[in-house]
C-alpha cells in the first residue's frame, strides 16, 4: 500500500539561502486527490514544482511509487502538470498541441492518434481538434490543457491553480469536470488553489500549509469539524470562524464583557484569569431572546445575501464577530442581540493558537 503512493520525507528549499519549506513530511496514497492550501507565500506552488521536478529540492527526499525521483528530470517522474496560463502553442492545433509532447517523445503517430482520440473524448473536445487556442473560449482552452496532461498517461497530475483565469460560473463547472476526471482516471491528483470551495469540493485530503511548514493534513470534514489549531480553524471556512477572546473564571465558564460562557475543557484547564479564545463559526451562532450562555453583541452592519445574511457585530468589550442569519425578525444596524453558539460546535484554543480540549 505504502510504496504505491508519493512520499515527501524532509524536503527543504531554500532561495539563495533563505528557506522557504521548512522540512515537509507528507504521505499521499495512490488514487488520492490532495488540494495544498494556504496563504499567498505560505509555499503551495513551491512544493508542487519541487514535485514536478521544475525546481530542485535543497534536502530531503521525493519517491514516488517507492522510487526515489528527487533527482529525475520532470519528464521521468511520471507526472503531468496543468498550470493557471494553460501554455498552449498558439500557431498549432488543438490536435497537434495535445499530441506535441508525444511527438517529442517519438512516440509513434498512431499512438498519438490513439491517445489524443481518448484524451478528447475524455474532457468532450473532439469537435475542436482542428481549431487553435485563438479560436476557443477560456475554459475549452483550460481542457486543452488538461488534454494535454493526460495523454501522456501519468501517474500524477499536478495542477498549480488551473481554474483561476475562468470567470465564476465556468470554474464551478470545470470544477465538477475535474472531480469526474479523477473519478474516471483513478490517478493521484495534487491540486494548488486559492479557493476554499475548490478545495473543499475535491479534495480526499487537504493540506494546510504555513510559513513553509504544514499545520494539518486531514479529510475537508476534519479540517472544518477538527482543526488542529486557530490557524486552521481560521483559514477553512468563509466567513472565517470568530475567534472570541475570553477570561477563564474557574468554574467552566470563561467571560465575554458581562456575559458569561459554558467552557467544557477536559484535558486542559487554563488558571483562573487566563485568557484562551472561543472559536465559533458565523453559520452556528443563534441569535435567541436568552442571555444564558450567550454573547451580547451590538449589530454594526448587515449584509444580505439573498439566502441568507450576514451581521456584523461587535461584543460588549468591543470584538468583532460575524453571525450568519437567515429567518426571523427584521434585524438592523444599532439593533442589541444575544448569540448562542451550541456547546458542541465550540472549538476552544490557546492564545498562542494551540487548540485546547
Ligand atoms: N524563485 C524564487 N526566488 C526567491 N524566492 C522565491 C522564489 N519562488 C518563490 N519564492 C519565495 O518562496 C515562498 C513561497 O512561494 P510560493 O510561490 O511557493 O508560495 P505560494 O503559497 O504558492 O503563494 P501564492 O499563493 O501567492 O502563489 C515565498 O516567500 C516566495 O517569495
Amino acid at each position: 500500500m505504502t510504496k504505491n503512493g508519493m512520499r515527501l520525507t524532509g524536503v527543504r528549499k531554500s532561495f539563495g539561502g533563505l528557506e522557504v519549506i521548512h522540512g515537509i513530511d507528507l504521505y499521499i496514497p495512490e488514487g488520492a486527490f490532495v488540494v495544498f492550501v494556504g496563504p499567498s507565500g505560505c509555499g503551495k506552488s513551491t512544493l508542487l514544482r519541487m514535485i514536478a521536478g521544475l525546481e530542485e529540492v535543497t534536502d530531503g527526499e521525493i519517491a514516488i511509487k517507492g522510487r526515489d525521483v528527487t533527482d529525475l528530470d520532470p519528464s521521468e517522474r511520471g507526472i503531468a502538470m496543468v498550470f493557471q496560463s494553460y501554455a498552449l502553442y498558439p500557431h498549432m492545433s488543438v490536435r497537434d498541441n495535445l499530441g506535441f509532447g508525444l511527438k517529442m517523445a517519438r512516440t509513434d503517430a498512431s499512438e498519438i492518434e490513439r491517445r489524443v482520440r481518448s484524451a478528447a473524448a475524455i474532457l468532450k473536445i473532439d469537435h475542436l481538434l482542428d481549431r487553435r487556442p485563438g479560436q476557443l473560449s477560456g475554459g475549452q482552452r483550460q481542457r486543452v490543457a488538461i488534454g494535454r496532461a493526460i495523454v501522456r498517461e501519468p501517474d500524477v497530475f499536478l495542477f498549480d491553480e488551473p481554474l483561476s483565469n475562468l470567470d465564476a460560473e465556468l470554474r464551478v463547472s470545470m470544477r465538477i469536470e475535474i472531480a469526474r476526471l479523477h473519478r474516471e482516471l483513478g490517478n493521484t491528483m495534487i491540486y494548488v488553489t486559492h479557493d476554499q470551495t475548490e478545495a473543499m469540493t475535491l479534495a480526499d485530503k487537504i493540506v494546510v500549509l504555513r510559513d513553509g511548514r504544514i499545520e494539518q493534513v486531514g479529510s475537508p470534514r476534519e479540517v472544518y469539524e477538527d482543526p488542529a489549531n486557530s490557524f486552521v480553524a481560521g483559514f477553512i471556512g468563509s466567513p472565517r470562524m470568530n475567534m472570541i477572546e475570553a477570561t477563564w473564571s474557574g468554574d467552566e465558564t470563561a467571560s465575554v464583557g458581562n456575559g458569561s460562557i459554558k467552557v467544557d475543557l477536559s484535558q486542559t484547564k487554563p488558571s483562573t484569569g487566563e485568557k484562551i479564545l472561543l472559536g465559533m463559526r458565523p453559520e452556528h451562532l443563534i441569535v435567541t431572546s436568552g442571555v444564558d450562555d450567550a454573547l451580547q453583541v451590538t449589530v454594526d452592519v448587515t449584509e444580505y445575501l439573498g439566502g441568507t445574511r450576514y451581521l456584523y457585530c461587535q461584543t460588549e468589550d468591543g470584538q468583532a464577530i460575524i453571525a450568519e442569519y437567515r429567518d426571523g425578525p427584521e434585524i438592523d444596524r444599532g439593533d442589541t442581540l444575544h448569540l448562542h453558539c451550541p456547546p458542541e460546535r465550540r472549538r476552544y484554543f490557546a492564545t498562542q493558537g494551540e487548540r485546547l480540549r
